[in-house]
């Protein structure tokens, strides 16, 4: 994987630039479409590629490895051959999942031991063995095996579960770089910082991290319920010390501002299940607002869900259409709201890699955000 710079903000941190990947290349600043367990929920890849015009979506190492199991991934060629997705992928480790998921698990230094959500069977998450499922899984980009520090949490945790983290770290790169991928083409791994809230555990962490000299860095911890200006202080102490000419993704993030914001302070990848899970509740981003589809305000508004941002659903259903299948509960009314969200999310960072190309990013991000927070 390569990551060739294009152009840097004048005013700010933001930057443009093209990864090159073995499934084709993806334009940065991105957000990538959060796909769990092998389908970005209730959108078909056609949607995917020709409205949404997603570039890389995400699967999960927890969910694919549970169901439908590495077996079937492998007889399959793995996942790009499965859900028919040719384009990049790239898979979260599971660190997250399984404190997010299962009800029962605990961490020893080997791994993590956890339940099933879904069938209560006990399995052991360890560095080796997750670089072995993500090679089965066959995701273009995949991520160490870490903790993310539970927010709040002392500073004794904190450090504690950052150490084990980078101890994590070294020994999924001493797997991840003494096996092969396992369907001809190659794989990038992204080491994962950590340190919580505590300034000096990000600056050790991100600079442990970089001492990796990987081909990406992610930034984790964050996204889990500290305020946003926690969140963006952290971030920009981190990627003042992540090498500026590699990729850096903030996990987890975020809403269209924070995804703003983060863009200012040098990050280059977003993740988040906001677009797509706010859609199935009838919570919609839109180029003048967020709106609320089940409010009684759009029961008669026959204009379309959003005529500026363009692209099929949100042109050529109306308002009052979408919020009748909300409250109908029909499935379409979550197909159509979560494929209007996902291309206003990819429609934003298109405009924000337009605004940086044109060195004009600064002053758009700061009047894009108060317009993103109007509630319509
Ligand atoms: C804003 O949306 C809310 O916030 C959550 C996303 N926030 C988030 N933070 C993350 C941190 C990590 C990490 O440190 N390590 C690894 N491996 N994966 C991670 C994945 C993460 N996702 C959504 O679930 C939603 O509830």
């Amino acid at each position: 994987m390569t990551f060739e710079f294009l152009a840097k903000d004048p005013a700010s941190k933001a930057r443009a630039g093209v990864l090159t990947t073995a499934h084709g290349t993806i334009q940065t600043p991105i957000f990538m479409p959060v796909g769990t367990a092998g389908t970005v929920k209730a959108v078909h890849q056609r949607e995917l590629k020709e409205d949404v015009k997603a570039q890389i979506i995400l699967g999960n190492t927890y969910h694919l490895y549970l169901r439908p199991g590495l077996n079937v991934l492998e007889k399959a060629g793995g996942l790009h051959k499965f859900n028919g997705w040719d384009r990049p992928i790239l898979t979260d480790s599971g660190g997250y999942q399984v404190f997010s998921l299962s009800g029962t698990r605990k961490i020893v230094e080997e791994g993590v031991k956890f339940r099933s959500h879904i069938d209560g069977s006990s399995h052991l998450f360890t560095p080796e063995n997750v670089m072995d499922t993500q090679r089965t899984i066959g995701a273009d980009i995949i991520m160490a095996f870490d903790e993310c520090t539970p927010y709040p949490c002392d500073y004794k945790y904190a450090k504690n579960s950052m150490e084990r983290t980078h101890r994590w770290l070294q020994r999924c790169i001493d797997r991840f770089d003494t096996t092969d991928p396992k369907y001809g083409y190659e794989q990038t791994l992204f080491p994962i910082v950590q340190g919580s809230t505590y300034k000096d555990l990000r600056i050790q962490s991100a600079e442990t991290i970089a001492s990796k000299n990987r081909p990406g860095n992610a930034i984790g911890g964050l996204s889990v319920g500290e305020p946003a200006e926690m969140m963006y202080e952290m971030t920009e102490l981190v990627c003042d010390i992540l090498p500026a000419d590699k990729p850096r993704y903030l996990m987890g993030v975020g809403t269209p501002a924070n995804i703003l914001e983060n863009i200012a302070l040098g990050v280059d990848m977003f993740d988040c299940v906001l677009p797509t899970r706010n859609a199935r509740n009838g919570m919609l981003f839109t180029t003048q607002g967020i709106i609320n589809i089940r409010n009684e305000r759009w029961k008669e508004d026959f204009s379309p869900i959003d005529a500026e941002l363009g692209g099929y659903v949100s042109t050529f259903y109306s308002k009052a259409y979408l919020r009748h299948l909300m409250h109908a509960t029909e499935m379409l009314g979550a197909q159509i709201a979560s494929v209007h969200n996902l291309t206003f999310y990819l429609w934003l960072v298109g405009q924000a890699r337009e605004q940086i190309m044109a060195g004009t990013f600064r002053a758009w991000k700061d009047q894009m955000v108060k317009k993103l927070m109007t509630r319509l």
